[in-house]
């Protein structure tokens, strides 16, 4: 009765070095959503939802290539968005990360990231969805469920096609499984972390 979330952040785009908004999966992004895929390849799942933008939508359809049972399905929850702004316990080193975020920017996201949370932390029994999107999502979710102070989004990174799992049992709180997994990645395909990773 179980409910499994995996939340994957799309996998490296061509742009992703100079800043651009969007664009096509790199040559390594698209490896990274094979290998991602056969890791889940005994994943039992029930839908795979993903981000708009095409880096996010590339991605799900790599990793639908590999697993032709699942019919990837885009839904707006899941775009790139900043999830909230500074509150007075952020600490003052996240200041210049601010200064690029409009008001409007923050209220469009905290409304996104109340409604996705609302959507995909119900209940549903058996289910295991698999969805496919942005760092800052990614961290809103994870600092959700462990009930972290709001700030806490800030300091988790998930790298390219890194796998982080929550669960639920019914009538439980959600738990954290695992956290930007990256066994199904050699050390080449590690990209999108602030500091290349050692292990
Ligand atoms: O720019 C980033 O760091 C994140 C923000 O969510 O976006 P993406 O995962 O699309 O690279």
């Amino acid at each position: 009765m179980t409910h499994y979330l995996y939340l994957v952040r799309h996998g490296e785009h061509l742009d992703a070095e100079h800043g651009m908004v969007d664009g096509p999966l790199s040559p390594r992004g698209r490896r990274q959503a094979e290998l991602l895929a056969d890791r889940l390849s005994g994943v039992p799942l029930t839908n795979v939802w993903h981000s708009p933008l095409e880096r996010a939508a590339e991605t799900a359809r790599a990793v639908a290539g590999r697993l032709p049972a699942v019919d990837p399905e885009p839904t707006a929850l899941l775009f790139d968005c900043v999830p909230s702004g500074m509150t007075p316990d952020t600490p003052s080193v996240y200041e210049p990360f601010f200064g690029g975020v409009t008001e409007a920017e923050v209220d469009a996201g905290a409304a996104q990231m109340s409604d996705a949370v609302a959507e995909f932390l119900a209940h549903r029994p058996n289910a295991h969805e698999l969805l496919i999107t942005h760092n800052f999502v990614i961290a809103w979710f994870v600092r959700h469920v462990l009930d972290a102070p709001t700030w806490r989004w800030l300091t988790l990174t998930q790298a390219n096609c890194g796998l982080t799992v929550l669960a639920q049992r019914p009538g439980r709180p959600w738990t954290l499984v695992t956290h930007n997994d990256l066994a199904h990645l050699p050390m080449e395909l590690r990209t999108g972390l602030p500091e290349a990773p050692l292990v």
